[in-house]
């Protein structure tokens, strides 16, 4: 008698490392869009007239759609109802066509002298764009994270979660490093260039997402149907579970920790070759680099804290020691003597620590509060809170600058520029530190309270 054991693809190393790969990359293209115009803030403002504060609407449009019209909520429910493949298609065919629609707005010449909606209408277009655009890479990344659960669960998933968010900022570190040489490559300067790169790339990462949607159905094929039968009904979004999730005291000092903790992290990263050009006299040319170590930090970092959380637990211990980290960066930061560019690289590298104690714990920690088959709607939730302060804080620190901070004129690139004192905005840093602390602290006594074993390690045994 011949016996056949069924295996599922999964039980393939190769297989699903070979799957995290190819969506981690369609998301690292994803990251590489978000940041593309963060170090060439001083050109938009010499080539396109953009202001600081027309940038803080900018940046800050990535939340238009995903808050305001609850699209990342919608993304959540559509990804439970109709699945990881439809959603994830449909997710980064929008981050390609918000990517087009930018760069068409910031390479044309037909909206010059226009305004839409009190908007210099190029500026209006750059942020429809970039706000679809935030709609695919925002859904992309909760489909991501059910991909992992998909592939990883009762394997190494704290690590696999750890490497995608590791390979989104390597994304974050080439256009922190390299949109200024590519928007002056060639000799002339060209601020659309570096979107042209990105859109590039995501066209690629929209073919890659379609690679993976082969080996999800050869994933889905390779298993019992009564498995997936359950696994379908388990998955079921159901109303009542998004009122079982905001009653959950646990899940909201997490969120809360979260907007606090990323408002104070990718808002300042925004600003942060500005603030090496303003503050700490670096050459605009080179001033990317410094913030760039962050991102690069974190690719290191963040498996290797995932790992020790997976073994040794101390999830919230992890997230206060990351808020911790977080004031002390950040209030240096606005202490006016500190100038030298030597300091300010030190600060990003302990940035970059706390920037990767607190994810590596954060998003492990979300399925020991919230029942496995609520997950989706959790984290598109978390994100929707999230997306508050993504889309609030780059606004109010534009407007901070503009209002409070400019110092004075200097003349770059043969255009007169504002110079601005970044002590205001690196104090509203340092608050949002420290109200994450005091939330990261609620949830370790929620923690202790409720034993949901944030301090325990995922690896039983
Ligand atoms: N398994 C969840 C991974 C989340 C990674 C996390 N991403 C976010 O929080 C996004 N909502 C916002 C990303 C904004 C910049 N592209 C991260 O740490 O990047």
């Amino acid at each position: 008698m011949v016996e056949t054991v069924r295996k599922s693809l999964r039980d393939s190393a190769a297989a699903r490392w070979t799957a995290l790969l190819i969506v981690s990359f369609t998301m690292m293209c994803g990251y590489f869009l978000t940041d593309v115009l963060s170090p060439i803030v001083g050109l938009l403002e010499s080539q396109l007239n953009w202001t600081r504060a027309d940038y803080g609407v900018y940046t800050s449009s990535y939340g238009w759609f995903n808050v305001f019209l609850v699209m990342l909520i919608l993304g959540g429910i559509i990804l439970d109802k109709l699945g990881i493949r439809i959603t994830g298609l449909g997710a980064t065919a929008l981050m390609v066509i918000g990517t087009a629609i930018k760069y068409w707005a910031v390479s044309t010449h037909v909206l010059d002298g226009e305004t839409i909606m009190g908007l210099n209408a190029q500026l209006f277009w750059a942020c429809i764009g970039f706000a679809v655009f935030a709609v695919g890479v925002e859904v992309a990344g909760i489909t991501v994270s059910k991909i992992i659960v998909k592939w990883f669960k009762g394997k190494e998933m704290a690590t696999a979660m750890g490497m995608q968010v590791a390979l989104a900022r390597v994304g974050t570190a080439f256009a922190l490093g390299f949109s200024v040489p590519i928007a002056r490559a060639l000799g002339v300067i060209d601020v659309s260039r570096p979107v042209l790169v990105a859109l590039i790339g995501l066209c690629i990462g929209l073919i890659a997402f379609i690679v993976y949607m082969v080996m999800d159905k050869k994933l889905d094929a390779s298993e019992a149907n009564d498995v997936q039968a359950e696994i379908s009904h388990e998955d079921e979004f159901k109303i009542s579970d998004i009122g079982k999730i905001l009653t959950n005291k646990g899940w909201w000092y997490i969120a809360i920790l979260c907007v606090l903790f990323y408002s104070a992290v990718f808002p300042f990263l925004k600003y942060a070759t500005d603030l090496m050009v303003n503050k700490f006299g670096v050459d605009q040319n080179i001033a990317g680099l410094i913030p760039m170590l962050l991102p690069f930090g974190n690719i290191l970092l963040t498996p290797l804290f995932g790992g020790i959380y997976d073994r040794k637990g101390k999830g919230a211990s992890i997230m206060i020691i990351g808020s911790l980290l977080l004031i002390v960066v950040h209030a240096l930061f606005s202490v006016q003597m500190l100038n030298n560019w030597i300091i300010a690289m030190i600060l990003v590298i302990i940035l970059g620590v706390a920037f990767s104690l607190v994810p590596s714990a954060m998003w492990p920690s979300v399925p020991k509060i919230v029942p496995e088959k609520r997950l989706g709607t959790a984290y598109s939730l978390i994100f929707w809170v999230q997306n508050w302060g993504l889309m609030g804080v780059p606004l109010l620190i534009g407007w901070v600058l503009e209002k409070y901070c400019i110092t004075g004129q200097t003349m770059r690139d043969g255009m007169m520029v504002n110079t601005y004192d970044y002590t205001l905005p690196m104090l509203i840093f340092t608050g949002f530190g420290l109200l994450a602390l005091v939330f990261a602290f609620l949830l370790k006594a929620e923690d202790k309270k409720k034993g949901y074993g944030l301090e325990s390690p995922n690896i039983e045994g």
